[in-house]
């Protein structure tokens, strides 16, 4: 039975709730978000589900969304067997943990990330150091075929990895590009709500395959002692008297002066793993849709290099500071993220406690999952969301303009991206230098659409492209 007040949704059945019509209708749909926009269709902005033993409710719609990041109430994140994976069986990280500790280690974090350069002048001269190597390796293809939708990959983490580890990886390295596809794949086995996993843990004995237990497992295994070796190097590199010299150093040495027991290795290890995650997949995959939309439509990629030859000239690559007069371009790339919506259900939050929510109850611990998507594609305020209309960004000037509402791909609250200035740094660079240098031209016949994987976050599907050399 549905607890009282509880927001509408498909009728429950005994044990598995709306397990089943759930499965039946990702199955027939395809993407997990597309699922919940049939139920908003249905029932409207606040929708009631039971998976398993999770009360899940979909939030829709700017207004509602909008109240969910502002209220403390539901700044949780769920907890559960599948969310405690990832974590040796505890609660740590910072993505899915909360309360005093997540606060203690988001601000940890920011603090000693701004102070290895995120966010300023040193964050984005190592971007350009990436984008510099990148480019040179495009230009040795001599404008053969090359695949895009995971051409970022190791460029991407790289910056964010200078940060955390003090470390920067070759973009030939055989290594970290297997265990990048294997988050990509890990991405693609889960969903935000936790999944079956979560919703009954007993099937990793049943089932441990088909429950993706297994696969899991075996992604985290080699991501923990990937994490591991590094951690291990940096022990022994580092003297606890020195400066630190990345996050690692700096939470290591919070570690040693043990004046606050929540800095353990299992939570250095967890950290590392989420950011590593969070950080890679997101970026890598817009950067790759973002190649996908030049080729579909290349009008626009030769409106962005007529901007850009106009506004930054042949003579210099681009930089942060041209944002501002890359107006055209900013509109391209804030288009593409409302239209892909590269996490189109966020990142699952939980009510901290009993409370309300437009009339209706929410019990304690209920998975919140807010529909960005329903956001980006909302008829009412864009008109023609399916469309691909940067000018949608701009007003008669030619300036920007941003509707915080109704434009939210980095989520909102006290729980937004913690990232954000690094994605958005990575993006605009690595977009900017690659069309600075670069005609992108489309190397197969297939159909081409912005549609991806689904998962966590949309991922590109397989595409490859000509990279041809502009003439000075
Ligand atoms: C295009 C790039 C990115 C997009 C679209 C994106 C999007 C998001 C979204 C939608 C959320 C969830 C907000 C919520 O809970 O309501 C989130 C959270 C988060 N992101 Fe990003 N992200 C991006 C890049 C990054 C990068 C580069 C990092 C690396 C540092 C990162 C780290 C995080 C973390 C740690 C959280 C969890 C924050 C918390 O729970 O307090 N993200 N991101």
């Amino acid at each position: 039975r549905r607890p009282r007040k509880y927001p509408p949704g498909p009728k429950l059945l005994p044990i598995v709730g709306n397990f089943l019509h759930y499965r039946e209708r990702l199955k027939a749909l395809g993407y997990h978000h597309l699922v919940w926009m049939e139920l908003y269709k249905k029932y409207g902005d606040i929708v009631g589900m039971k998976l398993g033993r999770n009360y899940v409710i979909g939030v829709f719609g700017a207004n509602t969304i909008r109240e969910v990041f502002t209220r403390e109430d539901f700044d949780g994140r769920p907890d559960g067997f599948f969310f405690r994976l990832r974590t040796f069986g505890k609660r740590l990280g910072i993505v899915f943990s909360d309360g005093q500790f997540w606060q203690n280690q988001r601000k940890f974090s920011l603090q000693h990330l701004r102070s290895f350069g995120f966010g300023r002048k040193e964050m984005e001269e190592k971007i350009q150091e990436e984008t510099r190597s990148l480019i040179e390796i495009f230009k040795n293809k001599n404008s053969e075929p090359i695949f895009m939708h995971n051409a970022f990959d190791i460029s991407v983490l790289n910056g964010l990895w200078a940060m955390m580890a003090g470390q920067r990886f070759d973009i030939d390295d055989e290594r970290l590009r297997r265990l990048l596809q294997i988050i990509h794949d890990a991405f693609r086995l889960v969903d935000i709500s936790g999944g079956m996993l979560n919703q009954m843990p007993f099937l990793r004995y049943v089932a441990p395959n088909a429950s993706g237990y297994n696969q899991i497992k075996e992604i985290l295994e080699r991501m923990w002692e990937f994490l591991e070796e590094t951690i291990e190097d940096h022990r022994k590199m580092f003297a606890y008297s020195q400066q630190p010299r990345d996050l690692i150093d700096a939470f290591l040495q919070k570690i040693d002066v043990k004046n606050d027991p929540t800095f353990t290795d299992d939570q250095l290890m967890s950290l590392c793993l989420d950011l590593f995650m969070a950080g890679a997949e997101t970026t890598s995959n817009t950067m790759g849709f973002a190649m996908l939309a030049m080729i579909i439509y290349p009008d626009i990629q030769k409106k962005i290099q007529n901007e850009m030859d106009r506004e930054v000239g042949r003579n210099r690559w681009p930089a942060l500071c041209d944002k501002i007069r890359l107006k055209y371009t900013e509109a391209v790339l804030m288009e593409l993220q409302r239209r892909v919506t590269i996490a189109p259900l966020g990142i699952a939050h939980r009510a901290l406690r009993d409370t309300e929510l437009y009339g209706y109850l929410i019990p304690e611990n209920t998975i919140i999952l807010t529909n960005l998507y329903s956001v980006h594609m909302d008829e009412s305020f864009w008109k023609d969301p399916y469309e691909f209309r940067p000018e949608r960004f701009l007003n008669e000037k030619g300036d920007l303009t941003v509707n915080d509402k109704h434009y939210i791909p980095f989520g909102g609250g006290k729980r937004r991206c913690l990232g954000e200035s690094l994605g958005k740094a990575n993006i605009f660079l690595f977009f900017t230098s690659i069309l600075h240098n670069f005609n992108i031209e489309r190397a197969d016949d297939s159909e081409l659409k912005l549609e991806g994987y689904d998962g966590v976050t949309m991922a590109p599907k397989p595409f490859r492209v000509r990279l041809i050399p502009r003439q000075d």
